[in-house]
């Protein structure tokens, strides 16, 4: 279980000059940018959150707040009993976390990409081996796994990078778009790889703009708008407050209410 309380993050600076009084954005004040006001979910095992929200609303930054890539200025993450802003260490070692780049060295291939943060986090040849073969089956990854990173389509580069997100097998799984690049079939592969770890009884958390994956998939939705949590829980209490069966028209309803 991953629960996450009243998070915030602000950034030095301002935005100020793209909009008046009326049309800035509300985060933007005091010379500093409030990216994440106030953000709280929680995501049982066995359990998928979609974390949604308007462009800028706030979701990468609260998911690499999460990762420990981004330290935050207030609120509380714990994990499985461990507090993570304590021991961003145990941060590291848990959770396995897709980032919007997928940061691959080009000149090694998809295999030893995956190898070489396999060995980073311990992991010993043969179980490595073992692991990699079975991540190539489940991502349909076999024909290019000998290829050069730099030689690989985008849709081939980002099941790479989830491949190496979650090869040390990580009680926590957070991806940031996931599906972005991917083609129809390949965008199948990775929704049915996600929706493996509900057997695997693992939390997996993902951010996506694609509704009818949330649809799919999740047992859980946090709506992120302006910095702050506006929605968090089942997919019926969304259809309820947004007062529509349809997600789309609940969705939106939501973000409107709180704008
Ligand atoms: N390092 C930074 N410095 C200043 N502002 C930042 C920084 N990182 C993010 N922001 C701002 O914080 C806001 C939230 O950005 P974030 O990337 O978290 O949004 P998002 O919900 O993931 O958006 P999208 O759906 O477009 O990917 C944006 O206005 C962004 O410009």
């Amino acid at each position: 279980m991953i629960e996450v309380s009243n998070l915030a993050k602000r950034f030095r600076g301002s935005a100020r000059g793209a909009g008046n009084a009326t049309t800035r954005d509300p985060r933007d004040h005091d010379g500093w940018f409030h990216a994440v006001r106030d953000v709280s979910f929680r995501c049982g095992a066995g359990e998928v959150l979609g974390l949604l929200g308007p462009n800028g609303a706030g979701k990468t930054t609260t998911l690499r707040l999460l990762s420990s890539a981004l330290r935050p200025d207030a609120g509380s993450i714990h994990a499985n009993g461990i507090d993570l802003l304590a021991d961003p260490l145990a941060a590291r070692k848990h959770i396995g976390f897709l980032s919007g780049s997928t940061g691959l060295y080009g000149r090694l291939t998809a295999r030893e990409n995956i190898e070489y943060f396999g060995r980073l986090h311990g992991m010993s040849p043969p179980y490595l081996k073992r692991r990699c073969d079975e991540l190539f089956d489940l991502l349909h990854m076999h024909e290019f796994s000998n290829k050069r990173a730099d030689q690989l389509s985008t849709g081939m580069k980002q099941k790479c990078a989830i491949a190496r997100t979650v090869v040390h097998e990580p009680q926590i799984v957070i991806l940031d778009e996931p599906t972005t690049g991917l083609d129809v079939m390949s965008a199948k592969i990775l929704l049915d790889f996600i929706a493996s770890y509900k057997a695997l009884r693992i939390p997996l958390i993902f951010s996506t703009h694609h509704l009818h994956e949330v649809e799919k998939l999740c047992d859980r939705v946090c709506i992120i708008n302006h910095g702050k949590t506006a929605f968090h829980g089942t997919m019926d209490e969304l259809r309820h407050l947004g007062a529509s069966a349809d997600l789309y028209d609940a969705f939106v309803s939501v973000v409107n209410q709180e704008a």
